[in-house]
């Protein structure tokens, strides 16, 4: 307590004790309106009259996601690579418009595999869009090859995943923020920001056995989404906020697709993870950018995990993800145990994997 005596003169030392009691109170009833949230309660996502464009959006996660927004009033345009599926969706997402006679909804067919492919679907969006650019782009647009790395293919596969989910959501990234962060399209920072979103996985926190293909290219977006939200300072008066959506796994189309080349030791160690419907994950995906995250978890595992790797990405909330973070290096002693006991009893009884039946795919 000595430094409390030079710090007060000595007169009112008696009284030092009701500022510091004052003092500790407040920061008391701070950290814990902080810790309830009770400072973030607005919508930092508002789409309501806004243009928002949605990649992957004619099946699974995308076309909840599109249905959800057009829900609560936003114009939607819908990219993926088929025609049919995506006027099926277009209708779907029309009928869950909130003021139908406002709202307006296009599709707009593109590959996001295709080098530069974005160029055309960003000048057609603006065209139709009265000459302004969405105000919202969520790359949801992905796919899955999960495969051991040793099996034939797996590197064909790998580039594949890469093209579609990493240079997929990175082109469209570059082609949206040049028309964001243009001089002419400066506003003020205090106007309402735009917002890009990728899709990444679970997997991007903790990998596991048999999703080489695909895992590095989710770990990417990671890196990508960090890298812009650093750049994006550069540019105040150009307001532009980053996200990253983490889905576990996902009942979609896609999930069966997967499922065909998925190896029986990924079945093994996904056994028994919480499995949502596209609908809830696009539910609480957008609850959590509305709550103004920048990485969004849709299950406790996901935020869990979420919060053990963060390294020097932005928080949602400083103090809950910190604290959590300090407890989950204590979980994964025992997860790792947990999975690699599982993994090693999968060798013992399937025997080495070049003696592993073939897939017929
Ligand atoms: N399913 C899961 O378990 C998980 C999925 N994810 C990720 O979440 C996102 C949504 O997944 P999910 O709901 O399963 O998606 P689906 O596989 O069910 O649907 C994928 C959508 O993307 C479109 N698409 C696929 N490839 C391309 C392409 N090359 N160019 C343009 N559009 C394309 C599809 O339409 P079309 O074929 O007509 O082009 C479709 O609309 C993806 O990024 C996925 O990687 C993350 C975690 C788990
Ligand atoms: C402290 C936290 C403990 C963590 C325990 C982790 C257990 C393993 C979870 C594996 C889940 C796999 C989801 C795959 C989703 C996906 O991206 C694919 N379906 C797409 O192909």
């Amino acid at each position: 307590m000595d430094y409390l005596q030079n710090l007060v003169p000595e007169s009112l030392l008696p009284l030092s004790s009701t500022p510091l009691l004052l003092a500790t109170g407040t920061l008391g009833v701070a950290l814990i309106g902080i810790i309830m949230g009770l400072f973030g309660r607005k919508n930092h996502m508002p789409v309501e009259g806004r243009t928002v464009l949605i990649t992957g959006a004619s099946e699974g996660m995308g076309r909840s996601v599109a249905i959800q927004l057009a829900r609560k009033g936003a114009h939607i345009i819908l990219v993926s690579r088929n025609v049919g599926r995506l006027e099926e969706a277009l209708a779907d997402v029309q009928a869950a418009a909130k003021s139908p006679a406002t709202q307006r909804f296009r599709w707009i067919s593109a590959d996001v595999s295709e080098p530069d492919y974005a160029s055309a679907v960003i000048a057609e969006a603006i065209a139709w869009n009265g000459g302004a650019a969405p105000d919202i782009v969520w790359c949801v647009a992905g796919m899955s090859t999960p495969m051991l790395w040793e099996e034939e293919g797996s590197m064909a596969a790998a580039r594949r995943n890469m093209d579609v989910n990493y240079f997929g959501a990175a082109e469209m990234s570059r082609t949206i923020l040049k028309e964001w962060l243009s001089p002419e399209n400066s506003t003020s920072p205090k106007s309402e920001p735009k917002h890009i979103i990728f899709t990444a996985s679970v997997l991007t926190f903790f990998a596991i056995a048999g999703y080489s293909p695909y895992t590095p290219s989710k770990w990417a977006l990671r890196g990508l989404a960090d890298t812009l939200e650093s750049e994006m300072h550069l540019y105040p008066d150009n307001p532009v906020k980053v996200h990253v959506v983490y889905p576990a796994t996902i009942t979609s189309p896609g999930f069966e697709r997967e499922n065909a080349t998925k190896p029986g030791i990924a079945f093994e160690l996904e056994k028994g993870e919480s499995v949502e419907t596209p609908d809830t994950v696009a539910e609480r995906s957008i609850a959590g950018l509305e709550a103004g995250d920048h990485f969004v978890t849709v299950t406790i595992l996901g935020r869990l995990m979420r919060c053990g790797v963060m390294g020097g990405s932005t928080r949602n909330n400083w103090i809950i993800d910190t604290v959590i973070g300090w407890f989950v290096p204590i979980i994964y002693f025992f997860v790792l145990m947990d999975i690699n006991g599982k993994i090693a009893k999968y060798a013992k009884t399937h025997g080495h994997p070049n003696t592993y039946p073939k897939k017929a795919v």
